[in-house]
C-alpha cells in the first residue's frame, strides 16, 4: 500500500501565519506588494458574491492594522470597479502602511462616514477591523460599533476572520462580528475550526496567496502538522479493491460488543454501521435477550448471545469466541454497566472504544489502562465524554486542539474528539480535522454509527502494515464518511431528516459519490 499522505491544507497559528510571512518578508517580498495581491484576490470574490448591479453600496471598515490596510486596498479596488464605496475608520492612529493607503483613498475622493446609520445605509459591508494582530478584547466604543453592526441585517464579509475572534482558540475578545463569510487568508488559523468560533464565521473560504513551499516548511516541520481531511486522503485510505481471490475472513473480521435491554437501538445502528463498512464478517456481542431481534434486523450478522446482568447488560462474553479470527473490537454503544470493559481492554486487538466504555474507562486508572495495552487504542468520545475521561486536562487547557493533541501521544492512542468540528490526534502527535460536516448529525444515535464504520476500517486493514499515523489517518476516513453521508442526507431531503438510520442507509451514496467524482 502506498503509505504517502497526500497533499491536505494544514491549519495554522498566529504565531505561525506571522513567522512565515516574516520569511517572505525577509527574502525579498516587500509587504505593500503582499497586501497588494492579497486584497486584489479578496476583492475578486467580493465582486463575484456581490455584484456591482445588486450591490452598488460598499461599506468598508478600517482598524489600525493590516487588516485595515487589507481592507483600504478592497475598498479602493471597489470604488475603481464602480461601487459606492464609504468608509468607516474608527481608531485615529494607523500604521505606516495603512495610513498610506487611506491618504490615498482620500485623494481619490473616498468619503471616510463618521455616522454609523449613514455608512449602514449599505449593501455590504467589508470587515477590515482586525486580524491576527487582535491582542485585547474589543471594547467601549469599538464594542458598540460591533453591536450596531451585528444588529443591522447588512451581510458583512470579514477580511482575514470576523474582528473580534482570537486567530487561535476562536473564542470571542470582548465581541465579534457576526460575518456572513469570511476570507481567511493564506493558510487557514486555528480559529476556524473552534467551536466558540463557529456562530461568527459564516460561510469560510480560503484566499491562497502562493506562500512559497519551502517557506511554510521551514516554519511548519518545526512541530506535528494540523491537516485538514480531504477527500484524497479519504479515497487513498478506503478499501476499494479487494485481492480476485479474497475470501471473507481475509476483509476484515469485526467484533462488535454493544447494546443492553436499557439501550437495544445503539446496538443495531452501530452493527448496521459496521455492515455498510464492507467488513467480510461481522460479529455482534449482545444480551442474549436482544439476539433474535438483532438477527432479525441484520441477517448477516453473526449474533452472540451473551448472559445477561440483572440489568440486562453483558454480563460475559461466551468462551467459544474464536479470538483468532478476530481483527478489530468495537465496544461500547449502548453497553450500560456491563462488567466486561476492563477485560476486553487487556485484550491485544485493535480497539474502539465509545459511549459507556468510555463512562467506564473513566472510572479506572485511564492513563495506566491505555498505557498498558500493546495493540491499537481508538477514543471516540464527544465533549461530554471527553471532559469524564480527561477532567484536569479538560479544565486546565483552553484549547481543545492542543490537549486532544497532547493527550493522544501522552497515552498513545488515538483520541477523536467528537463535535461540529471533530478532532482526530494520533500517538505521533498529527491532528486531523474534518472541516465539512452538519449539525443535522447532533442526534442521539450519530456516534453509534461513527462507531461501526471506523470498527469495521479498522477490521478491513491488514495489521501489519498500520503504522500508527496510518490508523489515525482511518480514523479519519471513518469520520469524514460519516460527516459526508449526514451532509448527503441534508441535502437530499432536510436536516430535520437525517436520523440516524437514514445516515446508515446514506453511507453507500455518499461513498458512490465519491468514487465517481
Ligand atoms: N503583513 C502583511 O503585509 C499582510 C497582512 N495581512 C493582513 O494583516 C493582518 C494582520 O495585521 P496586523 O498585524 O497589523 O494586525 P491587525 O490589523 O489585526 O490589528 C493590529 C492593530 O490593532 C491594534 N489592536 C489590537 N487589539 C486591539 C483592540 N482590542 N482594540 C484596539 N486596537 C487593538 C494593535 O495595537 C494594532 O495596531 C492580517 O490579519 C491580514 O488581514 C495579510 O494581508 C497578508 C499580508
Ligand atoms: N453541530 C454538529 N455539526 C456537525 N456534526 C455534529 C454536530 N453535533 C454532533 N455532530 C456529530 O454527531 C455525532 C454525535 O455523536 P455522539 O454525541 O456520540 O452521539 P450518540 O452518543 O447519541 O450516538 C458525532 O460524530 C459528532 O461529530
Ligand atoms: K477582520
Amino acid at each position: 500500500m502506498n503509505m504517502d499522505v497526500p497533499f491536505a491544507p494544514v491549519v495554522v497559528t498566529a504565531a505561525q501565519m506571522q513567522a512565515i510571512e516574516a520569511r517572505i518578508f525577509s527574502h525579498g517580498m516587500p509587504v505593500a506588494a503582499l497586501m497588494e495581491k492579497v486584497a486584489q484576490r479578496i476583492t475578486q470574490r467580493i465582486q463575484q458574491r456581490y455584484p456591482l448591479p445588486q450591490f452598488p453600496r460598499a461599506a468598508i471598515l478600517v482598524g489600525p492594522g493590516h487588516n485595515g490596510g487589507d481592507a483600504l486596498v478592497v475598498a479602493r479596488e471597489l470604488h475603481h470597479r464602480g461601487y459606492q464605496v464609504q468608509m468607516h475608520q474608527p481608531v485615529s492612529t494607523l500604521k505606516p502602511l495603512t495610513a498610506d493607503h487611506a491618504r490615498y483613498a482620500q485623494h481619490l475622493g473616498l468619503s471616510f462616514c463618521q455616522n454609523s446609520q449613514d455608512w449602514l445605509a449599505a449593501d455590504f459591508i467589508v470587515d477590515g477591523l482586525f486580524g491576527f494582530g487582535l491582542t485585547r478584547p474589543v471594547s467601549g466604543a469599538l464594542a458598540d460599533l460591533v453591536a450596531v453592526i451585528n444588529q443591522s441585517s447588512v451581510p458583512v464579509v470579514s477580511i482575514d476572520l470576523p474582528s473580534g475572534l482570537h486567530t487561535d482558540s476562536g473564542a470571542v475578545l470582548g465581541t465579534a462580528i457576526a460575518a456572513r463569510h469570511s476570507y481567511c487568508l493564506g493558510l487557514w488559523k486555528r480559529a476556524f475550526f473552534q467551536t466558540a468560533a463557529l456562530p461568527y464565521l459564516g460561510q469560510a473560504e480560503l484566499i491562497p496567496f502562493d506562500i512559497p513551499a519551502l517557506d511554510q516548511a521551514a516554519i511548519l516541520s518545526q512541530s506535528a502538522p494540523i491537516q485538514l481531511i480531504t477527500p484524497s486522503l479519504v479515497r487513498q485510505l478506503l478499501p476499494w479493491d479487494r485481492p480476485p481471490a479474497a475470501h471473507k475472513y481475509q476483509v476484515g473480521s469485526l467484533l462488535l460488543i454493544c447494546g443492553s435491554q436499557q439501550y437495544p437501538g445503539a446496538a443495531l445502528l452501530c452493527a448496521r454501521s459496521a455492515q455498510a463498512s464492507g467488513v467480510g464478517m461481522l460479529y455482534v456481542a449482545v444480551p442474549q435477550s436482544l439476539r433474535l431481534w438483532v438477527v432479525s434486523q441484520i441477517p448477516e450478522a453473526v449474533v452472540i448471545a451473551c448472559p445477561e446482568t440483572d440489568t440486562g447488560a453483558i454480563a460475559a462474553l461466551p468462551s467459544d469466541i474464536h479470538w483468532e479470527r478476530i481483527d478489530a473490537i468495537a465496544l461500547g454503544p449502548g453497553l450500560g454497566d456491563s462488567p466486561i470493559v476492563p477485560a476486553l481492554l487487556a485484550v491485544d486487538k485493535p480497539l474502539v472504544l465509545d459511549a459507556d466504555a468510555l463512562n467506564q474507562l473513566a472510572q479506572m486508572p485511564v492513563e495506566a489502562t491505555l498505557q498498558a495495552r500493546s495493540s491499537p487504542t481508538l477514543l471516540t468520545p464527544h465533549g461530554g465524554e471527553f471532559k469524564r475521561l480527561f477532567p484536569r486536562e479538560a479544565e486546565r487547557n483552553g484549547d481543545l486542539m492542543n490537549c486532544v493533541r497532547d493527550l493522544a501521544s501522552q497515552l498513545h492512542v488515538v483520541l477523536v474528539l467528537k463535535g461540529a468540528k471533530t478532532f482526530i490526534a494520533g500517538p505521533d502527535g498529527c491532528l486531523w480535522i474534518n472541516p465539512e460536516s452538519t449539525p443535522a448529525l447532533a442526534r442521539g444515535g450519530s456516534g453509534d454509527v461513527l462507531t461501526g464504520l471506523m470498527g469495521g476500517l479498522l477490521a478491513q486493514h491488514p495489521q501489519p502494515a498500520a503504522s500508527s499515523g496510518w490508523i489515525t489517518q482511518l480514523a479519519a476516513t471513518a469520520v469524514w464518511w460519516h460527516a459526508q453521508a449526514g451532509c448527503f442526507a441534508a441535502q437530499r431531503y432536510s436536516q430535520l431528516s437525517v436520523s440516524p438510520s437514514l445516515l446508515v442507509d446514506t453511507l453507500k451514496d455518499s461513498l458512490a459519490h465519491l468514487r465517481l467524482a
